[in-house]
């Protein structure tokens, strides 16, 4: 195993009603993390939840909380997540381009982990400098739809990004996110995703853990054996 999975159930899709008994759902199916969508209405034309909710889901569960932030000034939202609990900070490169250094330092100093996000329509290129920084994020995560919604469809063309950015760096954390489910899995994970994100096909599945199980298992199988 070279990357390990790390499945992830996108909580937007969950019933923000039951935020924590759905979190400990997800975990107790067999879930790594939980992903959590937090979104300005500005950098994309929706509104979710903020460090607030963070805060309160975090009294509820120990689990990895990967938050992704879909939002237009990520500095000022780095303390405010990392006081909430948040383990995992991922920012949009397409907002980050003269301060990512600072950024990545702070998001590290604040006890969380660093990773970078891109929209569909930007190059791949733009993140490798922030792979191969000093203070390099951790993870990378390449949008696979339009951010801002769930339940929209899988971009396939996205690969060329994962299969590139899985080329240069063979131990690296990539992630998915839109559109993942049992029939575009193979796909992701034959192109060298490891992370996977998924909301409505396994919150809308009859048994989400045998989705989640059925990720893992794609993710593992696309592994070359050492
Ligand atoms: O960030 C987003 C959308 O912006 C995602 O996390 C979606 O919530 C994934 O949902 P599905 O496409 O899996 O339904």
């Amino acid at each position: 195993m070279v990357v390990s999975p790390k499945i992830a159930p996108s909580m937007l899709s969950s019933d923000f009603a039951n935020l924590a008994a759905e979190a400990n759902r997800m975990i107790d199916l067999g879930a790594n993390w939980l992903h959590m969508d937090i979104m300005d209405g500005h950098f994309v034309p929706n509104l979710t939840i903020g460090a607030p909710v963070i805060e309160s889901l975090r009294k509820h569960t120990n689990a990895y909380l990967d938050c992704h932030l879909m939002v237009t000034n990520p500095m000022d939202y780095v303390e405010h997540m990392a006081k909430a609990g948040a383990s995992g900070f991922t920012f949009h490169v397409e907002v980050a381009k003269e301060n990512w250094q600072q950024l990545v330092q702070k998001i590290k100093s604040a006890g969380m982990r660093p990773a970078v996000a891109l929209k569909p329509g930007t190059p791949v290129e733009l993140v490798y400098p922030l792979v191969e920084g000093t203070t390099p994020v951790e993870m990378v995560l390449v949008m696979t739809v339009e951010p801002g919604f769930g339940g929209q469809k899988f971009m396939p063309n996205m690969m060329d990004k994962v299969r590139a950015l899985r080329h240069k760096y063979p131990t690296l954390d990539i992630q998915v996110d839109g559109g993942l489910g049992p029939s575009t899995i193979d796909t992701a994970a034959a192109a060298g995703a490891n992370c996977i994100v998924a909301g409505s096909s396994v919150f809308g599945a009859p048994e989400p853990g045998d989705v989640i199980s059925l990720l893992r298992t794609s993710v593992e199988k696309a592994q070359p054996t050492t």
